[in-house]
C-alpha cells in the first residue's frame, strides 16, 4: 500500500458500531466503463479522463462521510495509482486479471487484519454526497447490508458485519445476490448513493442530481 489515510477517530458515538474502511475497486482506465465508451459520445482520451474524474469525486465524497474511517483503492492502473496517492488515498495493487470480486476480496484480506469493519463502494458515483453515504452507514447499524443501485438490480455499497469477511457478490444481478447472502437492503432517500454510471442515461441522471467538481469539469 502506498499511503495511509486511516481516520480511526471517525466513529459513531451513539452506537456500538465501528466506522468502516471502504474498498474501492477500479479497472484500468482503458478498460473501464466500456458500455459508456461504446455509446461513442467521447474519444478514448476524454473517456479515460471522465472515468478518472468520476472515481476521484466518488472517493473525495466518501472520505468526508460520517462513519467512514478510511478508503483503500484497489487498482492496477498507474495513472489512477499516482493520482490517488497524490491525494493521500491508500492504493493497493490489484491482482492480475482476477476480476471485481477477487479485487474486493484482496482489499478485504489486506484490511481485515487491522481494521474493525470493511465495506465495498463502487467507484462510479459522481453525484455522491457525504450525507447520503453517512446516513446509509448509520442505517446499516452492525448488520451485513447493501445499497441497491438506482435500477434496483446492482449494488453500490456493501457493508460486512464488524470483524466478518466482506463476501462480495458483485456482478449482474448483485442486489439479489447480496440479499440472498443475508445482507439487509438499505432503503432510504439516498439518490446520490444509488446513482452509479454505466451509460449516458445514467450520466444524465447523475448530472440532474449534481455532479462532483472533477466530473463536471471533465464533461464541460
Ligand atoms: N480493481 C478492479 N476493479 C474492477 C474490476 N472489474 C470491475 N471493477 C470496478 O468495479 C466497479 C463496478 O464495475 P462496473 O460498474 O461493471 O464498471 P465497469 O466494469 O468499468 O463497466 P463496464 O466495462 O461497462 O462493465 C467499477 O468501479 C470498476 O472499475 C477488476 O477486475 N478489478
Ligand atoms: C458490478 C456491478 O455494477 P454494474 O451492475 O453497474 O455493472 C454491480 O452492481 O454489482
Amino acid at each position: 500500500m502506498t499511503a495511509n489515510n486511516d481516520r480511526p477517530d471517525r466513529r459513531f458515538s451513539q452506537q456500538d458500531c465501528p466506522a468502516v474502511h471502504l474498498v474501492v475497486p477500479i479497472k484500468p482506465l482503458h478498460l473501464a466503463k466500456s458500455r459508456l465508451l461504446g455509446e461513442g459520445a467521447r474519444r478514448p482520451e476524454a473517456h479515460a479522463e471522465l472515468v478518472m474524474a468520476v472515481a476521484l469525486d466518488t472517493v473525495a465524497a466518501a472520505r468526508r462521510a460520517d462513519g467512514v474511517a478510511g478508503i483503500v483503492v484497489v487498482t492496477s492502473d498507474p495513472a489512477l495509482t499516482a493520482e490517488f496517492t497524490a491525494e493521500g488515498v491508500e492504493v493497493l495493487a490489484d491482482l492480475p486479471a482476477a476480476g471485481l470480486n477477487a479485487a474486493l476480496r484482496h482489499g478485504d484480506a489486506a484490511l481485515r487484519a487491522r481494521v474493525a469493519r470493511v465495506g465495498a463502494l463502487q467507484a462510479d458515483l459522481p453525484a455522491l454526497r457525504p450525507d447520503d453515504l453517512g446516513a446509509a452507514i448509520r442505517a446499516a447499524g452492525a448488520d451485513r447490508s447493501f445499497c441497491p443501485d438506482h435500477h434496483g438490480t446492482g449494488t453500490t455499497l456493501l457493508l460486512a458485519e464488524p470483524g466478518r469477511p466482506l463476501d462480495p457478490r458483485f456482478g449482474s444481478g448483485s442486489a439479489d445476490a447480496h440479499a440472498g447472502s443475508g445482507a439487509k437492503p438499505l432503503v432510504g432517500p439516498w439518490d446520490s448513493l444509488r446513482c452509479d454510471v454505466d451509460t449516458e442515461a445514467d450520466l444524465r441522471a447523475a448530472t440532474a442530481l449534481g455532479l462532483g467538481p472533477r466530473t463536471k469539469a471533465a464533461i464541460a
